[in-house]
């Protein structure tokens, strides 16, 4: 497929706000793509590079270089020329990645360097494209919507469900069914402000301490056992003794959804951040595991032996987990009838803080498991509230911090996939994260000026914020209150950061 092509799709799905316009160009452009495009065609939409990063700044791919009169680089151009150039290292790397940027500005139109500036620098992310996409697919192989949404949702990839689909049509979908050993994007929760609120949405409903650990699924058939983060990665190295937690567990094949937290010798929860250094911490295992035990605490189970529970009601899948896993090793939880039994809840909650874990989590008895979705059944309740934002730019700071990036202009998810600021904050940072932050903010850097230093909007961080203020200085019309950082969230993608339009539901007392 010609770049030109793409360029032309991306940019009228963009313009167009009718969805139904959207799915019937990407339909036809699905149409049209060669089962070796796909791979490439459907990351940039989404904006995303397959190499990942390639280590070019601002200032090398905005210089001017004479287009190309007749569109003549495929895809697969530009995908080789990528790969070449994310190789590209040591001395005289920085010439070399001029050369290759040049070389490929050169073959391409005008319109094309235009989408490739974006694309390169992180700017096309297109964060709803995915669904429209789902949709596009479907039309274009004639498989029901449903079906692929169920299938994507299932193989936590677009891309792999595309390829198949466009390979081997709508029988193709087979493949993707729940099975041991292939991770599913987990279920998500929304916010609620209070335990009331919550049991007033969901009526009779479990209320779950929240654990403030790492999500954990843990895959067991037979005597193997796997164990995945939730972006999927598999983690199972790192942690031996969830492994052998879920040997000794009643069922040979299951998968089973929870958290994983570290206890101290009083069995209280250690901090998020001590968690997050074991579950992170790859060397000398056996040793980190001894200075610090994690447990895995178990709240679900989507499949056990052999039988897929994601359709089942909530109740039922509980009874299915508290048949395999005895009581320690599941997260504490009360039932709670309706709204005329908030204050059991109330009461819970209060014990669980007491306990020194960050909330609870209320869940519909009745819902499906909706793996990868934020689904409207599971309601997170924490006292303290907090946001996840995309880091734009940073600022150099002043006096102690001199030489350090310190103030991060903060970002939320906008309806059209875009992402408008909200804010600054140099608050709450400690110097780990100051050094930290300056490093991993270089690298992510599009544009370095003497004093705001601009990124791909790739990092997410977590904010706690004191309210929201009318502002007409920022794009949504609104700023926070006494933004500060609590910490930094890499198990997060920037299409999981928050939107405007959640804050601004969050605050129905500030109008923009
Ligand atoms: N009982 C529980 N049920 C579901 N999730 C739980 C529970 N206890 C802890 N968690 C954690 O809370 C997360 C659910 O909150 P959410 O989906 O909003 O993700 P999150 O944004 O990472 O949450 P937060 O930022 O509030 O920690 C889960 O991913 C899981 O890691």
């Amino acid at each position: 497929m010609l770049l030109h092509r793409l360029a032309r799709v991306s940019q009228e799905v963009a313009a167009t706000s009718a969805r139904s316009r959207k799915t019937a160009l990407l339909a036809e452009l699905f149409r049209d793509a060669e089962a070796e495009d796909v791979p490439i065609v459907i990351p940039y939409l989404a904006g995303r590079l397959p190499q990942g990063r390639i280590g070019v700044g601002w200032k090398v791919l905005s210089r001017p270089v004479a287009p190309a009169s007749e569109p003549g680089l495929t895809v697969r151009d530009v995908d080789a020329r990528l790969a070449e150039l994310a190789k590209v290292s040591g001395p005289g790397s920085q010439a070399e990645r001029t050369r290759l940027v040049g070389e490929l500005m050169g073959a391409a139109t005008e319109d094309e360097q235009r989408f490739l500036l974006g694309l390169l620098a992180g700017e096309v992310r297109q964060g709803a494209l995915d669904a429209v996409a789902v949709e596009g697919l479907a039309q274009a192989t004639g498989a029901p919507s449903a079906d692929v949404r169920r299938a994507v949702m299932l193989a936590g990839s677009l891309q792999t469900v595309a390829e198949a689909l466009l390979a081997d049509g709508p029988a193709a979908l087979d493949r993707f069914r729940l099975t041991v050993g292939r991770p599913v994007l987990p279920m998500l929760a929304h916010s609620a402000s209070s335990v009331a609120e919550a049991v007033d949405k969901l009526g009779a409903c479990a209320v779950e301490e929240k654990l403030d650990g790492i999500r954990v699924q843990v895959h067991r058939d037979g005597g193997s056992v796997r164990l995945y983060t939730r972006t999927l990665d598999d983690i199972t190295d790192r942690l031996p003794e969830v492994t052998a937690a879920a040997l000794r567990l009643r069922s040979e094949r299951f998968i089973l959804d929870g958290e994983v937290i570290s206890f101290d010798e009083g069995g209280r929860p250690r901090s998020f951040q001590e968690t997050a250094g074991r579950v992170g911490s790859r060397t000398d295992v056996a040793t980190a595991a001894r200075a610090m035990p994690v447990s895995p605490v178990f709240f679900d189970a989507l499949s056990v032996d052999g039988h897929d529970l994601l359709d089942l009601p909530f109740a039922e899948r509980h009874a299915e987990l508290a048949r395999l896993v005895p009581e320690p090793m599941r997260v504490r939880r009360t039932l709670v009838s309706g709204p005329d039994d908030t204050p059991t809840a109330e009461e819970f909650l209060a014990e669980t803080l007491k306990r020194g874990h960050e909330g609870v989590v209320a869940k519909a008895l009745d819902a499906p498991y909706s793996a990868g979705r934020r689904g409207a059944s599971w309601l997170k309740v924490k006292p303290v509230h907090t946001l996840d934002l995309v880091v734009l730019a940073a600022e150099w700071g002043h006096g102690r911090r001199t030489g350090k990036l310190s103030n991060l202009h903060l970002g939320a998810r906008t309806a059209d996939g875009g992402l408008a600021m909200l804010g600054k904050t140099f608050k709450g940072m400690t110097d780990t994260m100051l050094t930290w932050q300056t490093e991993r903010l270089q690298q992510l850097a599009v544009e370095t000026g003497d004093h705001v230093v601009t990124v791909r909007p790739e990092l997410v961080v977590e904010i706690a914020y004191d309210g929201l203020q009318r502002s007409t200085r920022y794009p949504a019309g609104v700023t926070l209150r006494f933004a500060r950082v609590v910490r930094y969230r890499e198990d997060k993608r920037p299409e999981d950061a928050d939107t405007v339009e959640t804050l601004l539901a969050a605050h129905p007392e500030v109008k923009p």
